[in-house]
């Protein structure tokens, strides 16, 4: 039965440079785009902070992209207001909202009237998931069209950091952390548990910054790096979008890209 079905290794794509990767990863959504359009009539993603937001500029102008179809929530977010450097939304809205037509109201970012209480800004996160997502799938956990990552140089990513104690929560859709080793270290993260339910999970990792990381990572995941541990239910897949600089010592095996 699928249902027992180990989940799937990830696929590798390493393209020479960021500048050929960013093409293929826009292909890439639209795709998955148009097959969830096709099933559900909207297109559920979750957008990390860091690099990855410049990475969607691929997207820009592309035809064939419905964005009154996209409902975009947050994998991580950091503590702090929108008018922070720091706010994963606010990075977002000038990389990429900024040059989309995406309405408003499908943009999902924190409720930061809550700041000071990071356990309250977690559960009205939840929520937010909830109304978008419990009464559509009778799923215990959501289960997002596509989610984008990026990878810290540590393995983390989210906000789901080595050796700590959310790598092992189990039954919460978003989780707070106080201690977050990169700064600022109040934040709020999808678990395991929404990560792994994903339809499609893409990391993306680019520059020789990330060498040594993702040879860790894909090449020993016994190690049990965060990033390692984003392995989706079947039939989930997870997908890396790498350029060559990144990939240099991985022995991984790289699948070529094709649609
Ligand atoms: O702190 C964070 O870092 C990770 C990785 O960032 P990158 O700049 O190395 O790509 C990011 O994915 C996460 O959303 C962010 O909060």
């Amino acid at each position: 039965m699928s249902a027992h079905k180990p989940p799937s290794a990830p696929i590798l794509y390493s393209f020479p440079s960021a500048h050929e990767l960013t093409p293929a990863l826009a292909d890439f959504i639209i795709a998955t785009q148009h097959d969830a359009i096709a099933k559900k009539d909207r297109f559920t993603v979750a957008l990390s902070g860091g690099s990855l937001p410049h990475t969607l500029t691929g997207l820009i102008g592309k035809p064939g992209v419905k964005w009154d179809k996209w409902h975009i929530f947050y994998v991580d977010e950091r503590a702090v207001p929108f008018d922070n450097p720091d706010s994963n939304h606010s990075l977002c809205v000038s990389e990429f909202y900024s040059k989309v037509p995406i309405p408003e109201q499908n943009i999902h970012p924190i409720d930061t009237t809550l700041l000071d209480d990071l356990e309250e800004l977690a559960d009205a996160y939840e929520q937010e998931l909830i109304r978008e997502f419990a009464q559509k799938d009778a799923a215990r956990f959501p289960i997002f069209d596509l989610i984008l990552l990026g990878m810290g140089p540590d393995g983390h990513t989210g906000s789901l950091f080595p050796g700590h104690e959310l790598l092992s929560e189990s039954s919460r859709w978003v989780a707070y952390i106080e201690d977050s080793p990169k700064p600022p270290p109040k934040r709020i993260t999808f678990t395991y548990p929404v990560i792994n339910h994903a339809n499609k999970v893409v990391f993306v990792a680019t520059g020789g910054a990330k060498l040594d990381i993702l040879s860790q990572v894909l090449d020993k995941p016994e190690q049990g790096l965060p990033s390692s541990r984003v392995r989706p239910a079947y039939p989930g897949q997870v997908y890396w979008f790498v350029d060559d600089a990144a990939s240099g010592k991985t022995e991984y095996p790289r699948t070529s890209f094709k649609l």
